[in-house]
């Protein structure tokens, strides 16, 4: 799972850089789930229009502001129109190898009758074009948009949730010393964890410590525009339909009327009462809510507790020598994510250590 090794490799005094690895980490795992490996040819290529595609497709754009044949001269002259086209460019002829291996691999099982024992995402979208769905057609470019869509909206999401709950926690030794505690009472002498012994242990305190650092840090502060249907009345002001709507959930997950000392770190907030995040509080929606809410929260906060565990259960972490602070600035641009990368030592903690 977390390249434990490679962390463990680089030693107790030399500092890893714990954003790649983690960013790398979720890449990985979603393209072995999606088309079953973990890289491909021209992968910087891909990864680079995925991030134009996500900068293009949220926030605020000048020919939004139009309704009329004004916002397609807009998307000409403005450059999004041809950022659009280089993205296409980019992404397209990756999908179509893929989409043409997969096809390739399952033709020649049922000519020899093996069984595709590894089916992942893009077989099963094809095995949908191929059985033919008279209410929801799928036919290729469709297959390759719900790629670069589960690209687009899972690897970037999950990496800066797991390197922002890291932050909060080098930042907040007592909580990371309760949670590391909890985990390696849990896992007691295991040399590694796996998915089976996480459901198994259920640990609680994890869950409070990712929900606070969602909290507090959003991957998608402003979820995925919508737009509204009728003309509506919010706070005095009129929106028209058609308009473009963004929802700071940043500001609201932060807002004092819903949240007591709402800049602090502090779990245990999540201890009592049932706010989660399942898109029914209004005041804490990082997964978003209603019918556009995000999909793959199951996959996103599995592969994120798995993580987590693994790299607080085999290493205790500290800041490099000589760093007294930890930089909490966050870049600019729509995803929250680091303003510098998350530099940290691991000192290794072997399972029998864990056993005493
Ligand atoms: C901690 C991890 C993640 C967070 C915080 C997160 C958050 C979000 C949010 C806020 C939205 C927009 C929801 C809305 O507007 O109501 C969204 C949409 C989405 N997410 Fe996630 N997500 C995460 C992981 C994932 C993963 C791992 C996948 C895929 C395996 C995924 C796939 C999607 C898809 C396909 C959409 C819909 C995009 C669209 O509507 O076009 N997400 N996610």
């Amino acid at each position: 799972m977390v390249r434990v090794e490679q962390i463990r490799k680089a030693g107790p005094s030399t500092p890893v850089n714990l954003s790649l690895i983690l960013h790398e980490l979720t890449t990985a795992m979603l393209l072995r789930a999606a088309w079953g490996k973990t890289r491909i040819k021209n992968m910087p290529e891909l990864l680079a229009g995925v991030r134009t595609g996500i900068a293009l497709s949220s926030g605020f754009s000048v020919p939004d502001l139009f309704q009329t044949w004004r916002r397609s001269v807009l998307a000409a002259v403005t450059g999004m129109k041809r950022g659009l086209e280089s993205l296409h460019k980019a992404v397209d002829s990756v999908f179509e190898e893929v989409i043409e291996e997969r096809m390739c691999a399952r033709a020649e099982n049922v000519k020899t009758g093996a069984e595709n024992v590894d089916e992942n995402l893009v077989d099963v979208l094809i095995g949908m074009q191929e059985k033919g769905d008279s209410v929801f057609p799928i036919d290729k470019p469709r297959i390759k948009a719900f790629l670069l869509d589960t690209l687009a909206a899972g690897t970037g999401t999950s990496g800066s949730a797991m390197e922002w709950t890291m932050s909060e926690l080098i930042r907040n030794p007592k909580v990371m010393a309760k949670l590391q505690e909890q985990i390696r009472e849990a896992f007691r002498g295991k040399a590694v964890v796996t998915e089976g012994d996480m459901q198994a242990a259920d640990i609680r305190y994890l869950k409070l410590v990712m929900k606070e650092a969602l909290r507090l840090h959003p991957p998608a502060p402003l979820l995925v525009g919508r737009e509204s249907i009728d003309v509506c009345e919010v706070d005095g002001y009129t929106i028209t339909a058609k308009s473009r709507v963004l929802v700071n959930v940043w500001a609201i997950s932060q807002d004092p009327k819903y949240w007591d000392a709402p800049e602090e770190f502090k779990p245990e907030r999540f201890e009592k009462g049932d706010i989660d995040f399942m898109g029914s509080h209004y005041e804490f929606t990082p997964f978003g809510a209603g019918r556009r809410m995000c999909p793959g929260i199951s996959y996103g906060l599995a592969s994120m507790e798995l993580a987590l565990v693994s790299l607080l259960y085999h290493f205790d972490w500290s800041l490099p020598e000589g760093v007294s602070e930890l930089d909490m600035g966050e870049a600019p641009g729509l995803g929250v994510r680091r303003r510098s990368p998350l530099l940290l030592r691991a000192t290794p903690v072997l399972p029998a250590d864990c056993a005493e």
